[in-house]
């Protein structure tokens, strides 16, 4: 049996120690509950450790003297009784005489602790089969000028639909911070300047993913060495390259290794058509993770014609325009034009202004009395709601919040035609975001609407006697 990660009580008691130190680590990847990110390289000893270089690196390559490690950090045949040991696994796992290809989109190689592996293997419904997109495929991969290839529309897709379901090539820790958690090899590290420790790193990342990568099939192998490689002069060897360029965050927050937070103990996943996908600013498709089905599901946020682009966002789409350039950097995207508000300055301040507002909620209280159907107290929500379409911002949080916002303020208003015509739109955008549940399906009817407990409220204000302003106490947020 080989030694993992994590296996000493040294480790182990390193790893206690050092829980304290993440803060600054949370904020570099923290954004969504999936997050793209894999240039994290966050360790929990030294906060300089945010990120790994990009670009021409001077100091590219392994420091003179270091010896290639003979360390095996992940074992085929792990310790299954130590959560923390880490294994190379191929998940959902491949029957016996299964017939490849017909399991090429099916497989991938996984390097996780033996808790990670427990936890996606108990997971319920796990491994259901990935869903399919919505009316059918409805995309296709092409050149996207100077972007390389990118991923676009066939046909119409609705805001709401599935566009892809995509099981990763490569599951395996995202970011160094694995390695940093054996004492060992950070008293190695010591001695070497911070940049030529991170040399290091990247070398041993990109052994452990071509330790996954080996166990691919010839023909995934091949589509994993199509991808884009943006890192290519920072010292990011042929794997660890590829990863750092089309890496997606998976959800931190449940599946991670034992006794970790923050980027420490997280993990990332590399898919074939998925990785496709280039950055815009305002996207008009969002991503997230399902252990159920292993998969990345990326959806429509707003209408998506034909022949349009298929976007995602890398970074946070409230984030200010120098706050994007700084996060997209490591992808080699230096300037970018993806809208009108990024490639024009005067545009650029005017969306940097709203994007900093976006991030405060309104709360609206309506006025006692009667006449607050056709009062403006309602004015700030519909300002705000048309500011984020103005500025294609369906993805942000914000906006799913203040269509919630509008719904039930026209509930109590008790106007059906504005209450459907704002609950549909909320519905698209939470089955987008995978949080249609949120959606009471009452709402989406002429008759469903007056059964909602919105709607009793709004009826009772209206019954309510002179002296009993009952609005007063209530706040739309
Ligand atoms: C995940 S890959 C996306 C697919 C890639 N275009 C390809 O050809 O495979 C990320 C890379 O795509 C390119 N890219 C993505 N979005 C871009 C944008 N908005 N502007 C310029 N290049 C972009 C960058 O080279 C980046 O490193």
């Amino acid at each position: 049996m080989k030694k993992g990660f994590l296996t000493t009580s040294k480790a182990k008691q390193q790893l206690n120690e050092t829980e304290t130190e993440k803060k600054d680590a949370d904020s570099v990847v923290a954004n969504t509950s999936v997050s793209r990110n894999l240039n994290s390289g966050v360790s929990p000893n030294t906060p300089q450790w945010t990120r790994f270089s990009h670009g021409l690196v001077a100091e590219a390559g392994l420091p003179n003297g270091y010896e290639r490690s003979k360390r095996t950090w992940a074992s085929e045949s792990p310790d299954l009784n130590d959560p923390q040991a880490f294994c190379y696994v191929t998940l959902p796992s491949v029957k016996s005489g299964a017939v490849l290809p017909d399991n090429l989109g099916n497989r991938t190689e996984c390097c996780v602790s033996v808790h990670v592996k427990n936890l996606i293997e108990k997971t319920p419904g796990f491994p259901s089969p990935p869903l399919q997109p919505t009316g059918g495929k409805a995309y296709e991969i092409r050149d996207a000028g100077a972007k390389g290839l990118g991923v676009f529309a066939t046909r119409l897709i609705r805001a709401g639909d599935i566009i892809m379901d995509d099981r990763p090539l490569i599951f395996s820790p995202s970011g160094s911070t694995a390695f940093l958690r054996d004492p060992e090899f950070v008293r190695t590290l010591q001695t070497y300047t911070l940049g030529q420790s991170k040399q290091i790193v990247l070398y041993e990342m990109d052994q452990v993913i071509k330790g996954a990568f080996d166990r691919m099939p010839v023909e995934n192998q091949k589509a994993f060495m199509e991808l884009y490689n943006s890192h290519k002069e920072d010292g990011s060897g042929e794997y660890i390259g590829r990863s750092r360029t089309n890496g997606a965050g998976i959800d931190g927050k449940k599946l991670r290794d034992q006794g970790t937070t923050g980027p420490v103990g997280a993990y990332s996943v590399v898919c074939y058509d998925y990785s496709r996908m280039n950055h815009c600013c305002c996207p008009n498709s969002v991503f997230h993770w399902h252990t159920d089905t292993f998969t990345i599901r990326v959806c429509a946020i707003r209408d998506i014609p034909a022949g349009e682009e298929i976007s995602i966002n890398y970074c946070s789409v409230l984030d200010s325009a120098a706050e994007r350039a700084q996060s997209l950097a490591p992808y080699g995207i230096l300037s970018c034009t993806c809208s009108p508000s990024c490639s024009d300055p005067a545009l650029a301040k005017i969306s940097d202004e709203r994007r900093a507002r976006f991030k405060i909620p309104i709360v609206l209280h309506p006025p006692a009395g009667r006449s607050r159907a056709g009062a403006t107290w309602v004015q700030p929500a519909l300002t705000r709601l048309r500011e984020l379409e103005e500025e294609n911002l369906q993805a942000a949080d914000e906006y799913r919040r203040t269509l919630h916002q509008l719904v039930n303020i026209y509930c109590f208003l008790q106007d059906v035609d504005k209450v459907l015509f704002y609950a549909h739109k909320l519905d698209a955008v939470c089955r987008a975001m995978d949080r249609s549940k949120e959606v009471d399906r009452n709402l989406l009817t002429r008759q469903g609407v007056k059964h909602t407990a919105g709607w009793q409220t709004g009826m009772l204000n209206n019954m309510q006697m002179p002296g009993m302003p009952m609005a007063l106490m209530m706040a739309f947020a």
